[in-house]
């Protein structure tokens, strides 16, 4: 646009542009009645012959021009007067903002996995401390806790005991399946850095979100605790075995940060369904007499 042209309120094109000098499209600019948008749209439809006043309306129903308006970026020019605007602009914008910080998130939880990822093969960093990982992943493993779960059972002789263990049957039964059918349903690969040598896995394994290890040992922890008339130092050393193993799953190179965090989080909701379906033999007296006719 040349400079010496005079706009329709007759101030010069030029005083506009140097008032501010941020870009002119961006969403700092502001939605002020003077944004270059208008005075572009308006000295080229005059140029064309079009009506001043339509092609105003025009300029504001651009996507650009309503970018430029932003309530945000005009709540901090001095001219704040910002036009209302459509429901759908709002729809429009939240995702991206929403994007930025979900994309942020993940590449930080990337970048930490792989930093802490330090048992991830034998030649690693902390390679030679791999055998006690997976010696945790083994602690931590669906096979020993339903297997152990099931021998208890059978040595049980108490109905509070077998209620109490008959619970963590479900609960393990549950965990598994709620694991199963959100690995399924994300389908986030493990981490590049990750050997694939687990012990028993089942296909869905091959997906990393969320971690099974850290669901079950949130859950079975909040069982343990919630269950078991334990000594204080036991009640700790629950507690940090959970944690450790958490924490091994990202040192192993098996999961990102963000699966741990979520398998906890999901474990620890997990107890707060079996607690609210107990099964007892008042609720569940099948259960219970074919289990004592065995
Ligand atoms: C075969 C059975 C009964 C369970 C599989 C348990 C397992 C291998 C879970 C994967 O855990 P991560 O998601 O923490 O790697």
């Amino acid at each position: 646009m040349a400079s010496p042209r005079r706009s329709v309120e007759g101030r010069p094109l030029g005083a506009s542009v140097s008032s501010n000098t941020s870009n002119p499209g961006s969403p700092a600019h502001g939605g002020g009645s003077s944004s270059r948008f208008e005075f572009q749209s308006l000295l080229s439809s005059r140029a064309a012959g079009v009506d001043p006043t339509s092609a105003r309306l025009r300029a504001s129903e651009s996507p650009v021009h309503r970018r430029g308006s932003f309530p945000v970026a005009a709540a901090g020019s001095s001219q704040a007067s910002p036009p209302s605007l459509p429901e759908e602009d709002r729809i429009d914008l939240n995702p991206s903002f929403l994007g930025i910080a979900l994309r942020s998130l993940l590449a930080i939880d990337l970048w930490l996995s792989k930093k802490l990822g330090v048992c991830a093969g034998e030649s690693s960093s902390w390679g030679s401390v791999r055998p006690l990982m997976k010696l945790l992943e083994i602690s931590g493993h669906g096979i020993t806790w339903l297997l152990g779960t099931l021998y208890c059972l059978c040595r049980s002789d108490s109905w509070a005991g077998r209620e109490v263990l008959m619970n963590l049957l479900f609960a393990l039964l549950l965990d598994l399946l709620v694991v199963a059918l959100i690995k399924g349903l994300v389908r986030r690969p493990r981490p590049a850095h990750n050997q694939m040598d687990m012990f028993v896995t089942l296909s869905v394994d091959k997906y990393s979100f969320p971690s099974g290890h850290a669901t079950r040992a949130s859950l079975v922890s909040r069982f343990i605790l919630k269950h078991l008339v334990l000594a204080i130092p036991l009640r700790v050393l629950v507690v940090l075995w959970a944690f450790i193993l958490g924490l091994s799953r990202v040192m192993l190179g098996r999961h990102n940060v963000t699966d741990v965090a979520f398998g906890f989080f999901l474990g620890y909701m997990q107890y707060s369904i079996v607690d609210y379906c107990w099964l007892s033999p008042h609720n569940a007296p099948v259960l219970f007499i074919l289990w004592n006719q065995q």
